[in-house]
């Protein structure tokens, strides 16, 4: 089967249906999860959360004119606002962060009610249910503002929330201790739950209780590892309680869509020490869940990752390691919903990456640029990644190349009399196929003397068909 028609197939994706939470919590059982989740996170918090006053250029770079305006606001009606989650581990790290996450003690009720009274627009309603408003200041910059809150029923992907005005329990609940910082605009930093001891031993750790943690959001798992890249300083310094409870509850990842899995895994794979964090993953059984064969090529993931760790892979090119076969890249796409660029760059990989052997092993690469149907500036892409795969020495001869201007124009073979349109095509297309075998040395003198022939192969096929 050709990939054409492979792709056609694609058309039969199957829906992921959503199931949304059918049960509601009463106010008492609310309550009664919150003195339980209090008694049990108190523990492991620190007495005083706050640790330290920030004063960095980085911390002062996000304080933008309507930034300034957002933090009167909330002043002038008294209520909290801070700056929550991975903002906070960027900015300790020396980093400006490429987004802020604010968090606030007033309920979503009452900022509507303050924008309003205050003329401030505010965009972006879908998130209202979860908490958050989204004021837009000076018709120039959005912020994103969420009540502090408690999940308090969840399946796993969805939670039904409780609103509170307690900072600990919202750290509580989110993921990483690393990301369970609140920053506030005075430049306190407030930690409940070490996560900055954490930043700074380059450890990832959930908060509290691993298994909670995940079985609340699945998808953390794979956050886990995306941090663990970004953070750890060492490709195998896993604690192994946290891998338990993911290898535990990796099934876990079955319903979480494949679009969320993809922006996780694609940034693990571009990441620090990525082939040995996909081996850790492989190695938790996450495989079946995430569209993986259940007997991935671990081996040519290894050798690939050894020979080729310096080439900066892309993320699908390092994925089509464990792949054997285009029937289990479609898998692949089936669950995570690639981009079609990413489907044909790994349907590129699984067909191409055994190399031809040749006295110029570019040729048949190149020939690829001619014979391969899809745009020549992707071809060119796909063919770097499959020498960068095969730590082939021919890799920067083959950046520094383009394919040679096709000598044959349109209105050459006009004057040859082929009828125009979709036969001219087909000539066109032999035409450059024969270029190509011959190394793109052919002139359009000699190009053309093969006209004739094709002409005559092409009414064959012609007659044929009917
Ligand atoms: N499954 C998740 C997703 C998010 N969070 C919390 O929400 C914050 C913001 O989430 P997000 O923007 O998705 O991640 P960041 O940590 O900000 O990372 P990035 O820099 O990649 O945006 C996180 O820091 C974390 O506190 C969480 O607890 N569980
Ligand atoms: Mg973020």
């Amino acid at each position: 089967m050709n990939i054409c028609n492979r792709l056609l197939q694609l058309r039969f994706v199957p829906k992921i249906i959503n199931h949304t939470l059918k049960r509601k919590v009463s106010e008492h059982q609310a309550l009664k999860r919150i003195e339980k989740l209090r008694s049990m996170a108190l523990p492991l918090t620190r007495q005083n959360p706050v640790i330290m006053k920030l004063d960095s250029p980085e911390f002062k770079s996000i304080f933008t004119e309507e930034l300034l305006s957002l933090v009167s606001v909330f002043k002038k009606y008294g209520y909290e606002l801070r700056v929550a989650g991975g903002a906070v581990r960027d900015l300790l790290m020396g980093k400006k962060p490429k987004d802020l996450d604010f968090a606030t003690t007033a309920t979503p009720d009452q900022m509507k009610e303050m924008f309003t009274t205050e003329n401030i627009r505010m965009i972006n309603t879908k998130g209202e249910k979860h908490g958050t408003i989204t004021p837009r200041i000076n018709d120039k910059e959005n912020f994103e503002v969420t009540t502090l809150r408690i999940d308090v029923l969840t399946d796993g992907r969805h939670a039904e929330v409780q609103f509170t005005t307690d900072w600990l329990l919202d750290a509580n609940r989110r993921d990483l201790t690393i990301n369970s910082m609140f920053l506030g605009l005075d430049g306190s930093v407030y930690d409940y739950f070490y996560g900055y001891d954490d930043l700074q031993k380059r450890r990832i750790a959930f908060v509290g209780d691993a298994v909670t943690r995940i079985q609340e959001d699945y998808l953390r798992i794979l956050r886990y590892f995306r941090f663990y890249g970004r953070i750890s300083e060492g490709p195998n310094l896993h604690e192994q309680s946290t891998i338990t409870a993911i290898k535990n509850n990796v099934h876990g990842l079955e319903r979480i869509s494949g679009e969320r899995i993809w922006v996780e895994l694609k940034q693990i794979l571009e990441g620090n020490f990525a082939g040995d964090i996909m081996l850790s993953i492989l190695d938790t059984g996450a495989a079946p869940y995430i569209g993986i064969p259940s007997i991935p090529n671990i081996n040519e993931l290894k050798t690939v990752w050894q020979r080729s760790k310096n080439k900066k892979l892309q993320a699908v090119t390092l994925l089509s390691t464990l792949l054997k076969t285009t029937e289990e890249v479609l898998a692949l796409h089936l669950r995570l919903k690639l981009s079609a660029y990413d489907r044909d760059l790994a349907l590129f990989v699984v067909e191409h990456r055994e190399p031809k052997p040749n006295a110029k092993p570019l040729l048949p690469y190149q020939q690829l640029m001619v014979k391969c149907k899809a745009k020549t500036s992707d071809v060119h892409e796909w063919i770097v990644e499959v020498l960068k795969y095969n730590n082939s020495p021919h890799l920067e001869e083959f950046q520094n190349w383009s394919l040679p201007k096709f000598p044959v124009s349109g209105n050459m073979l006009k004057q040859k009399g082929v009828e125009g349109g979709r036969f001219m095509g087909l000539v066109m297309n032999e035409l450059k196929n024969i270029w190509a075998e011959n190394d793109f040395n052919l002139s359009a003198e000699e190009l053309l003397k093969q006209v004739p022939h094709i002409l005559s192969i092409l009414e064959e096929r012609r007659k044929t068909k009917k």
